[in-house]
């Protein structure tokens, strides 16, 4: 065993053999984590797929921490869809992710977890919040009423990392940090047609009508709200980076308590404008159309990312790129689909 180095606690994310749990390690984001940490050489990171372990069930979460011991925690399971999926499942979303989260998060408190990371979501901001969207937006003013129930979870996700700071900060060390990350995209995405968030469903839409030489596709709502796009392996690096800041420069930063960061591009655009990039990538020669009986959602999430900017943490992929690195993902996974047909 390689000797640990002699760092302050704050920094023991640096440590390679720390054990390391990515809770939803199967998923678009977690898996960008596992991949992260692999390459930068921890060598002790534990998953459980949702069939081995349902997170939603305390007496297994508990289990798993007294087996598994591990020292930090990404928590990046999560009920996860767009605007359609959380419009129509509101219970499971709500009840999913307070589960989920509570679970962890506590299960981390008594297993003597100093170190973890939730992942929330821009949600969290008022529906009309000023933008960009800074950190301190946050319960300010009326939710986007599409996904109030996952944001109502995600904000009590951040309650408790902020909770548990509080009460066990200094006798316990605790140190639970959560990041927003806006909408994501890249490989491992979820490609349903409807219960998915826009850059999977455009990619499956576009693609399967330029296979069926269809002279339109339909995009839901009016086209023009606008979003941020983060490509998922910028999202993966900005977890590890927030978790290794020292507590020191990362407290000098944020507010007293404040346990939250936003991640995101620093870019927005009209979803119409999506559409067009999306069709471009795709390489389909139809006619775009717009099916406002669709809901358009927040008319804007541009999140203010400029306290992690100062941080040190820089994306590094732009949407055009990331887009074909997407359809690239999205053509690998129909193969392995229909090689399994
Ligand atoms: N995708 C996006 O655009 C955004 C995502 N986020 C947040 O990022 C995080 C990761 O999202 P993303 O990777 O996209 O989501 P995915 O749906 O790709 O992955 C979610 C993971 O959570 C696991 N999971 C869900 N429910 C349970 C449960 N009850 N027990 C055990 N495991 C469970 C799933 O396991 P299995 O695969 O085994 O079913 C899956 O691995 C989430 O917290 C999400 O809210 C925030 C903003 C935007
Ligand atoms: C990440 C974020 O994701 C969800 O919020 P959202 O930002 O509204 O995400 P979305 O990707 O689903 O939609 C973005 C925009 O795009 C439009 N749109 C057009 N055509 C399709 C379409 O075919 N599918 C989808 N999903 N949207 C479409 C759609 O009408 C909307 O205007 C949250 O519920 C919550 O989960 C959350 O945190």
């Amino acid at each position: 065993m390689s000797a640990k180095p002699s760092l302050q606690w704050a920094n023991e994310p640096f440590d390679l053999d720390s054990k390391i749990y990515v809770a939803g390690h199967r998923g678009m984001v977690g898996s960008a984590i596992v991949r992260q940490l692999k390459a930068r050489g921890y060598r002790r990171i534990v998953g459980r797929t949702h069939a081995e372990l349902d997170l939603t069930n305390q007496a297994a979460v508990n289990r798993f921490f007294t087996i598994e011991k591990p020292e930090q925690v990404y928590l990046a399971a999560a009920k996860v869809g767009g605007i359609h999926a959380n419009n129509t499942y509101p219970a499971e979303f709500i009840y999913d992710n307070l589960m989920v989260q509570a679970n962890v998060i506590h299960a981390a408190h008594e297993h003597g977890v100093r170190k973890l990371l939730f992942l929330g979501s821009s949600c969290i901001y008022p529906r009309l919040a000023p933008q960009p969207m800074a950190e301190d937006a946050l319960l300010t003013g009326v939710l986007e009423p599409t996904n109030e129930p996952y944001a109502v979870a995600k904000i009590a996700g951040i309650k408790m990392c902020e909770s548990y700071n509080r009460q066990y900060g200094e006798s316990h060390g605790t140190d639970y940090r959560s990041v927003m990350p806006t909408n994501l995209y890249g490989p491992g995405d979820n490609y349903h047609p409807t219960n998915s968030h826009v850059v999977p469903a455009l990619i499956r839409r576009f693609h399967e009508a330029k296979l069926a030489g269809a002279a339109s596709v339909v995009i839901w709502g009016t086209g023009m709200p606008k979003r941020e796009f983060l490509y998922v392996d910028d999202m993966a690096a900005a977890c590890l980076h927030v978790m290794g800041l020292n507590k020191r420069d990362y407290q000098a930063q944020t507010k007293p308590q404040q346990a939250h960061i936003n991640v995101g591009s620093g870019c927005d655009i009209a979803i119409g404008e999506l559409a067009m990039l999306v069709k471009k990538t795709v390489g389909y020669e139809g006619r775009i159309e717009f099916d406002t009986d669709k809901p358009d959602g927040a008319p804007r999430k541009l999140m203010d990312s400029a306290l992690l900017r100062k941080l040190g943490w820089t994306p590094a992929v732009d949407l055009q790129r990331g887009l074909e690195i997407a359809y690239c993902d999205f053509m690998s996974q129909q193969q392995v689909e229909a090689t399994l047909d």
